[in-house]
């Protein structure tokens, strides 16, 4: 079943999050110091009439490296042409998309930690020199041929920095790391994406689908997105406080935005007690795959102080404990 609080994209979401994407900064709420650098290279690169140099956002998903990418090519007045890196399997895949760019088109690629080694191999020169280098044949009688490309920034997203060859990450000329968003910032991002489909929030009821948001956008769109249902079914015009708590206790997410995958995963470390727990031992336990954990339940718990990364592994932290009304020496009988 797909958790409310999933930070991947659903399958149907697409259209509706463009809907509500951000088209210019001031709409872009937060992360403000990437904001500032991008405007200053924006700006300069603009002057001297040169496409920007490549750039690498990386960060949790559902955070808006898409979006960034989307408001940084209309700031530039650039084309920009999105795909994944699961989508580019073969080298003609990536030649074709390279042969297609024109002068100073922006080219995003997300899940860029995913591209094979072959094709990573075409991108460094053509990230670096402008130029595709295609073999043809093989063996003795194989030929390289040498293909002019446009100049064109590219732009990768990633949930991994760390997974990513060090030869391509030095490619990238600016590297940014987008941070989970405040309650705060998210009531605003929540009270426009409100008014953008037609309904105007309380603020206390904004504040309330702002801290069950785990910091991040998509889920607090996604959360809006639910919570509007119930009000449209009560013919309510506004979005109303009460109705809020109503449909956020039937959606089953608590006050911090923790569903039952993170209990689980909580629980499972604090019953440890103290010792480190590995990702693949903390998957076997939860039934769950690793890369979710690491890329989508993990990184909130982390930056909220629930869990500790330590070289031998997970453990969970006193304020874990406290959450759990556990004792970091009793056992738990909550669950
Ligand atoms: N700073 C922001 N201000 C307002 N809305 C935002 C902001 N960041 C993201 N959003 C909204 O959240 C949705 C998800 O953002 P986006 O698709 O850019 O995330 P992402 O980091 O690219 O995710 P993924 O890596 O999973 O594709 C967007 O549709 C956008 O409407």
């Amino acid at each position: 079943m797909e958790r409310i609080i999933e930070v991947e994209k659903f399958s149907e979401e697409s259209s509706f999050e463009n809907r509500l994407r951000p088209a210019t900064w001031n709409e872009y709420i937060g992360q403000e110091k990437i904001k500032k650098n991008l405007k200053v290279f924006i700006e300069a690169a603009k002057k001297r009439g040169e496409s920007l140099d490549h750039i690498l956002f990386f960060g949790p998903p559902g955070l808006g490296k898409t979006t960034l990418a989307n408001i940084i090519a209309s700031q530039m007045q650039s084309n920009i042409k999105i795909t994944a890196a699961p989508m580019i399997e073969k080298s003609g895949d990536l030649a074709a998309i390279l042969t297609n760019l024109e002068e100073g088109d922006i080219l995003f690629i997300d899940e860029i930690h995913r591209l094979s080694p072959a094709i990573e191999e075409i991108l460094y020169p053509a990230m670096e020199d402008f130029r595709l280098d295609i073999i043809i044949g093989s063996g003795p009688a194989a030929q390289t041929i040498k293909i002019d490309l446009p100049r064109f920034t590219l732009i990768g997203a990633t949930t991994r920095a760390g997974m990513l060859s060090s030869p391509l990450r030095d490619r990238f000329g600016m590297h940014f790391r987008l941070e989970f968003y405040t309650p705060e910032e998210l009531s605003r991002i929540i009270d426009n994406a409100a008014k953008k489909l037609g309904k105007s929030i309380e603020e206390d009821a904004a504040v309330e689908i702002a801290k069950r948001s785990r910091g991040t956008p998509r889920i607090a769109l996604r959360l809006l997105k639910r919570v509007r249902d119930f009000a449209d079914v009560a013919d309510e015009e506004k979005i109303l406080h009460n109705r809020t708590l109503e449909a956020l206790e039937a959606l089953g997410v608590d006050e911090r935005g923790f569903d039952e995958l993170d209990l689980r995963l909580l629980k499972l470390l604090a019953e440890a007690k103290g010792k480190p727990l590995g990702l693949s031992t903390i998957a076997a336990a939860l039934s769950e795959d690793e890369g979710t954990i690491e890329d989508v339940i993990e990184p909130f718990l982390l930056a909220n102080g629930f869990i500790e990364r330590t070289a031998r592994g997970r453990v969970a932290t006193l304020k874990t404990y406290e959450l759990l009304k556990l004792s970091p020496n009793i056992q738990s009988t909550l669950f």
